[in-house]
């Protein structure tokens, strides 16, 4: 069953209500993003780039970040904006664990220019919070990724990729695997040649967070 991001939205702070909350959501994506990654690509002493949004589809980034250091790979996080500036709570707490792991690089700004080639990119730069034509620093990103050679990995949706309608903003990500969180958003599968291998994964939100939703 394919929902709608506005549903998407109500059935989070549902869970987030009952108890189950946001930030047990966010792990739970992270994890099981980085299951679905590590089960296509060994990801041991593999270079991994995540470009991550200053919302929570960052912070599902750097989740996945904290899961990859323990997988092996070696990790850098480009933060595109400033620290102090990340939006929400989840996502601040998890950067701040991060800060604690000398083994993930944690650069941020808008400096696109790294000392390595990825072997994978992880764009986690917007997901269902997207509205309106992209802006810096996420268009040169946008551009990073989609100039790369490497496996590029969406979390949620390609970013650019209106989950909703699958229209497609001024610039979007190419990826060749997407992973989704509770169930299908509407307009992602309408473009599975920006999504490549599509899943939707569950992330523990209990069922009863979608009575009086779906
Ligand atoms: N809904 C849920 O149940 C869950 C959501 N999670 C993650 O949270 C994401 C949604 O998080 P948010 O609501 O914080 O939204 P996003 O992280 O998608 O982005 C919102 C931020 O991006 C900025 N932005 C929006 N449009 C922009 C544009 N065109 N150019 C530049 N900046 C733009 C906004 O200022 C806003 O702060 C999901 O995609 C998913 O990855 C997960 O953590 C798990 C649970
Ligand atoms: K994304």
């Amino acid at each position: 069953m394919e929902i709608t991001v506005d549903q998407m939205y109500q059935i989070e702070n549902n869970g987030h209500a009952m108890g189950f909350l946001k930030k047990f959501m966010m792990e739970n994506a992270g994890a099981a993003a980085v299951r679905r990654l590590v089960e296509k690509f060994d990801v041991t002493s593999k270079n991994i780039l995540i470009f991550v949004g200053m919302g929570n589809n960052g912070g599902d980034g750097l989740v996945m970040a904290r899961h990859l250091s323990g997988y092996g790979a070696i990790v850098t996080i480009q933060l595109l904006g400033s620290p102090d500036k990340i939006k929400t709570e989840e996502s601040s707490w998890n950067w701040s664990i991060l800060k604690k792991m000398p083994s993930v690089k944690l650069l941020s700004g808008d400096n696109l220019h790294f000392d390595f080639i990825p072997d994978v990119i992880i764009d986690a730069i917007l997901g269902t919070g997207i509205s309106g034509e992209i802006r810096e620093p996420y268009v040169s990103a946008i551009n990073y990724i989609n100039n790369s050679s490497c496996f590029k990995f969406a979390v949620d949706v390609p970013s650019g990729l209106d989950p909703q309608t699958g229209e497609t903003a001024n610039i979007f990500v190419k990826s060749d695997m997407t992973v989704t969180f509770h169930k299908m958003k509407q307009g992602i599968p309408k473009r599975k040649d920006l999504t490549g291998e599509l899943y939707a994964e569950k992330i523990g939100i209990p069922p009863e967070a979608e009575e009086g939703v779906l």
